[in-house]
Order: C-alpha cells, then sequence, then structure tokens
C-alpha cells in the first residue's frame, strides 16, 4: 500500500493579493508502514493538505495535481470511496450513541444484525475498554476517547491513514503512552501515514518529518 500526492499546488480562490498559492508543486510518496510527519507554523496549509487528500476540498480553494492510492488515482473519487481514514483533534464520536454503536457504524454494511456488537465488543476488549461498551462518550475520558475514535478508523479497514494533531487533546503522560500505542498499530496494519503536528515529540523516530510550509526547491525520501 502507498499514498502518493504528484505535483499537487493549492490555490485559494478568494486571496487578495497575487499571491494565491497555498501549496506550490508537492511531491511526495508514502509507503506501507511509514509515518510522514508535517510539522510547521499555525495557517500554512497543513490541514488544508489532509482534507485535500481526504476528498473534503472547501469551494474557497482549487487544485492542481493527482492523489493516488495504490497507485490509483482517487481525485474524483467521493470520500467515502477513497479508503482514507483521517482522526483530528477534536474527535469525532457521535454524542448520542453509545461507545459501543459508535464502532459498528464504522463497519462495513455486509456484517449484518449481531455480528456487529459482537465485533465492536471485541474491538473494546483489544483496548481493555470493553466495561464502558455501553457508556454515552460524554461519559469517558479524553484517553478512552482517543482510542475509541482509532479503532473506529481502524475498523473501516482504511488503506491510508491522515492524522490531524491527534495528541493535541491528551495530558503529557498520556499522550506519549497513547503515541505510542497508534503508531504501533498503524505499523501492524502496514498503513502508509500523514501526521500533522506541532510538537516535535511527536515525529516517530527514524522516519522522515517535512517542515512546512513546502519550498519546491527541497527534496524528499519518505
Ligand atoms: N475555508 C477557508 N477559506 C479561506 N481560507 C481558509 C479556509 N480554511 C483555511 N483557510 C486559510 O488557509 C490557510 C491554511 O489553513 P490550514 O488550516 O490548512 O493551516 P494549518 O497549517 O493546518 O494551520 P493550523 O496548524 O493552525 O491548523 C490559512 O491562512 C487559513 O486562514
Amino acid at each position: 500500500m502507498s499514498l502518493t500526492i504528484s505535483h499537487l499546488s493549492v490555490f485559494n480562490n478568494h486571496s487578495e493579493n497575487d499571491n494565491n498559492i497555498l501549496i506550490d508543486d508537492f511531491s511526495v510518496s508514502v509507503d506501507k508502514g511509514t509515518v510522514l510527519t508535517l510539522m510547521g507554523p499555525s495557517g500554512s496549509g497543513k490541514s488544508t493538505l489532509l482534507s485535500i487528500i481526504a476528498g473534503f476540498v472547501s469551494p474557497d480553494f482549487h487544485y492542481t495535481g493527482e492523489i493516488l492510492l495504490n497507485q490509483k488515482r482517487i481525485g474524483s473519487e467521493k470520500p467515502e470511496n477513497r479508503n482514507i481514514g483521517i482522526l483530528f483533534q477534536d474527535d469525532l464520536l457521535f454524542p448520542h450513541l453509545s461507545v459501543c454503536e459508535n464502532l459498528m457504524v464504522a463497519l462495513p454494511n455486509s456484517i449484518k444484525g449481531k455480528l456487529r456488537r459482537e465485533i465492536a465488543l471485541q474491538t473494546l476488549q483489544q483496548i481493555n475498554l470493553q466495561h464502558l461498551a455501553d457508556r454515552s462518550t460524554l461519559q469517558i475520558s479524553g484517553g478512552q476517547k482517543a482510542r475509541v475514535s482509532v479503532m473506529r478508523l481502524l475498523l473501516a479497514e482504511p488503506h491510508a491513514v491522515l492524522l490531524d494533531e491527534p495528541f493535541s487533546k491528551l495530558d503529557k503522560s498520556l499522550r506519549s503512552e497513547f503515541r505510542d500505542w497508534l503508531f504501533t498499530e498503524l505499523k501492524k496494519r502496514n498503513l502508509p501515514t500523514i501526521l500533522v503536528t506541532h510538537d516535535n515529540e511527536d515525529c516517530p523516530i527514524g522516519q522522515t518529518t517535512l517542515h512546512w510550509p513546502w519550498h519546491k526547491e527541497e527534496t524528499l525520501d519518505a
């Protein structure tokens, strides 16, 4: 599995000056089981890049270039057909559903009936949270929410993962434990991953970190 971005340029449709380019000719390939980290100042276009890869392009932007997942162009696919999992800093668990139901909604429609709850419960068991299955997500801690959000993302069997500051709401002690656990889970599944962060400590050791904004003259091996 690999995620490739080829000659991506992103333009702001409403820029007041001539310099309407947010991302200038960015190309990178992220291989299976590796993490590319993007670090850079606020407003430099990191989240916009992730949203374009995931298929949620704001009408305020347009782009040129290609996005390929496993060598297949996905730029014209709807977000739900892209097989890309995305995790934001604000976990988006549904507050009106229980922890278990939040996991069940991620399962493919081909899994029916009681099996859906069974799989959700097994998933909770893997993260030692089975006792919280029927709680509202409003009644669990930030760290527990973070783990449930990751498992929900993985249940959808993505082919690539995008992480937009997923650790920023966690306190320091939880943060490093959760980070290590998350990178292990992603590696186990051989998923290509792009991580956006402000914190140097989040960058996984031995992997590529790219300082953003992107400058065309840089070369990169990810
Ligand atoms: N919908 C929008 N319409 C117009 N401009 C936008 C829109 N969303 C973001 N921007 C602008 O585009 C630029 C890039 O924003 P983006 O959120 O991608 O940056 P970022 O690097 O992820 O920042 P942060 O680290 O603060 O999340 C910023 O200048 C921002 O103000």
